[in-house]
């Protein structure tokens, strides 16, 4: 942890050691803060002159204000000057603490908050760079919560934690210190409930902290249920689950109110012992302090421990009534703080975790690369084997060759491995034997930036981000005119949409698109996809989630979008294929067959039993196949 928070302090480390100076003038001032009481009743009741190196002078002249009514022949000072100058001691210290605090914890709050900020940027950066695989394996949840809670908690200790902790230290060695100084044995007496003290504290905090956690963790899970709830909202209405769902979010609201009332009758059960114990402490030094402070004349000897007679002043005895208040809160703070320590420790390592992960590196490549930065987007798969689990491989030996320019339907039942196939290609994953190359490139030896600025890919679902419309195309490429931006919406069917929405481009796009239809949404992302004007275009499914006329839409603006490119789609959709030039037919991972849509429907293959299958309940048999063939035939045609 410690080591953790040097290297992430680097910058403000010389802040960091102001807050620590400042703690020590702060505690110091704390600590003190009872001798002015001291000061007065040694002079009041013990007639005895405070003994404060260098502050004579100081006494002297507060004395020319006061006369020496109530004092006697062995006093130096007047009781108003003595006065005077304890007042004064206290208004001092008081004020010092006062300074001292603020400029504390506005240090501490800005080094928080500065670490937080930093580590969220890194943490987020870093998450971004990681590679698919990484993210595939994690929960989104799980991911945001070290992102948002973990490096929360570590602000908390660096902001509340790090000046409490060692201003508890620091006190609790004063107060101790200036006590063993005072009269030692007085103080082991005073101290008697001191380990039952620190004992039940370590203790109560602990079973606290443990109940809070199960009750946070509690309310989780009533989060996650209730989110997970109203996003299926249609689903549970649809099969009247509202019962159901509202039993499994009682459950969790139950877990919930147990530990929260766990944690509150400890906290209950907490505070009143405290005070007995306090309280059990406060009269062995009232009543025996006061007895000895009295005068009398014997020692008093509890075991083997004896306390001189007369060694205490009602002053003194002040004093060690005021610490025994003062001991139990640094002792609270300090056993909450352990927690503390521990929660960001914990956290610190869930945080090191994630950035210990290596990063994909935009520009690194196995091999130095000194090709063109746009590349012609010929393809081939060889020997390709891949799977995501060590031992269960999803693609077995893929041969594939797809020239520039000319468009590739992967087909095949689900599972198949068609998607698998297609993210070797932007090297989401690398293969395990063979190769992927572009343009005679493995795709391992481009930087990786070069690599996927050559390819667009258009998913099945897509996502818009938070922003207007026009952010949503620009993103295709950075900079991009007004002009460019209509364009591409133009061709890709959605500029109409846009102008009819009520802020036009600049339209403000809802979490993840959801003021957008599908088909708008796809129709955007073409638009996007039309902009970066990548050679190589991966489809993947889209137009599988549309109803007819928003297909219709989307293939017109795809027409635009695929010509002059080496595209690969996949389709479940068999009957949408007839604009491409061959058809690849995988089966578990391996291609059962290829060729054109004819060639294969002819075949009787598995691709023509997909098709029969598909067709078996349509309301009429489909002879989907393009009379003038595929876009290649037509060009051998010609
Ligand atoms: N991230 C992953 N981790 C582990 N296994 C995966 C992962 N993604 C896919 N798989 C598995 O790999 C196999 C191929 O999946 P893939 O998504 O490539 O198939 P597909 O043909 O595209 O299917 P669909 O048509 O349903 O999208 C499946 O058995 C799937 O369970």
């Amino acid at each position: 942890m410690i080591r953790f928070l040097y290297r992430h302090l680097r910058g403000r480390r010389l802040l960091v050691c102001l807050a620590v100076a400042l703690t020590f003038v702060a505690v110091a001032s704390d600590v003190l803060a009872a001798f002015p009481f001291k000061i007065i009743l040694d002079k009041i009741v013990n007639h005895r002159d405070p003994d404060i190196p260098f502050t004579d002078w100081l006494i002297d002249y507060f004395d020319r204000f006061g006369n020496r009514g109530g004092t006697d022949a062995t006093e130096e000072h007047t009781q108003l000057g003595v006065l005077l100058f304890a007042g004064l001691m206290f208004l001092a210290l008081g004020l010092i603490s006062a300074v001292v605090a603020f400029v504390q914890l506005s240090v501490a709050a800005f080094v928080g908050q500065d670490l937080g900020a930093k580590l969220r940027k890194k943490l987020f950066a870093h998450i971004e760079h990681l590679p698919l695989d990484w993210h595939v394996r994690q929960q989104v949840g799980e991911v945001v919560q070290r992102v948002s809670g973990n490096i929360t908690d570590i602000e908390k200790l660096v902001t509340d934690g790090l000046v409490d902790l060692l201003s508890g230290v620091l006190t609790l060695a004063g107060i101790l210190t200036v006590m063993l100084v005072l009269n030692w044995q007085f103080t082991v007496l005073a101290m008697c409930m001191a380990p039952l003290l620190f004992v039940t504290v370590l203790l109560y905090t602990r079973w606290v902290k443990r109940a809070s956690k199960e009750a946070a963790r509690a309310a989780g899970h009533v989060a996650r249920v209730a989110s997970a709830s109203i996003t299926a909202i249609v689903e549970l209405k649809a099969f009247t689950l509202e019962r159901w769902a509202a039993r499994a979010f009682g459950g969790h609201v139950d877990r919930q109110r147990r530990f929260g009332l766990q944690a509150g009758r400890r906290q209950a059960e907490f505070n009143p012992l405290v005070i007995v114990f306090i309280t059990v402490s406060d009269v062995v030094i009232i009543t025996l302090g006061a007895w000895i402070a009295a005068g009398h004349e014997q020692g008093y000897t509890l075991g083997i421990l004896t306390i001189p007679a007369a060694s205490l002043t009602i002053g003194t005895l002040t004093v060690f009534l005021a610490y025994s208040k003062q001991l139990y809160q640094p002792m609270r703070d300090l056993s909450k703080l352990t927690l503390l320590a521990s929660t960001a420790a914990a956290a610190a390592g869930r945080i090191q975790e994630i950035l210990d992960q290596p990063r994909e590196d935009h520009r690194l490549a196995s091999r130095r690369y000194a090709g063109p930065p746009r590349i012609r987007g010929e393809i081939a798969y060889r020997g390709v084997v891949f799977g995501y689990d060590p031992h269960r491989p999803v693609l077995h030996g893929i041969d594939l060759h797809i020239r520039v320019g000319t468009r590739l339907a992967l087909v095949g039942l689900s599972g198949s491995g068609k998607t698998t196939l297609t993210r070797l290609l932007p090297r989401f994953y690398e293969s395990w034997q063979g190769s992927v190359t572009v343009d005679g490139v493995d795709v391992r030896d481009y930087p990786l930036g070069v690599l996927r600025d050559n390819i667009a890919i258009v998913p099945e679902d897509s996502i818009l981000f938070e922003g207007t419309v026009r952010d949503n195309i620009a993103i295709g490429r950075p900079g991009a005119t007004d002009d460019q931006v209509i364009t591409a919406a133009r061709q890709a069917h959605i500029h109409d949409t846009i102008t009819g929405l009520p802020g036009g481009y600049h339209s403000a796009v809802r979490e993840l698109g959801k003021n957008f239809s599908r088909g708008q949404r796809q129709r955007i992302a073409i638009a996007r996809a039309l902009l970066r004007d990548a050679p190589i275009l991966i489809l993947d499914e889209p137009t599988t989630n549309l109803d007819v006329e928003a297909e219709a839409e989307v293939l017109r603006a795809l027409e635009r979008l695929t010509r002059g490119r080496t595209v690969i789609v996949i389709s479940h959709r068999l009957s949408t294929l007839g604009q491409v030039d061959e058809i690849a037919v995988l089966q578990a991972g391996r291609i059962a067959e290829r060729g054109t849509y004819r060639q294969l429907q002819a075949q009787g293959g598995p691709f023509a039993r997909l098709l029969t299958e598909q067709n078996r309940y349509a309301a009429e048999p489909l002879t989907p196949a393009p009379a003038d063939g595929t876009p290649q035939e037509r060009k051998q045609q010609a």
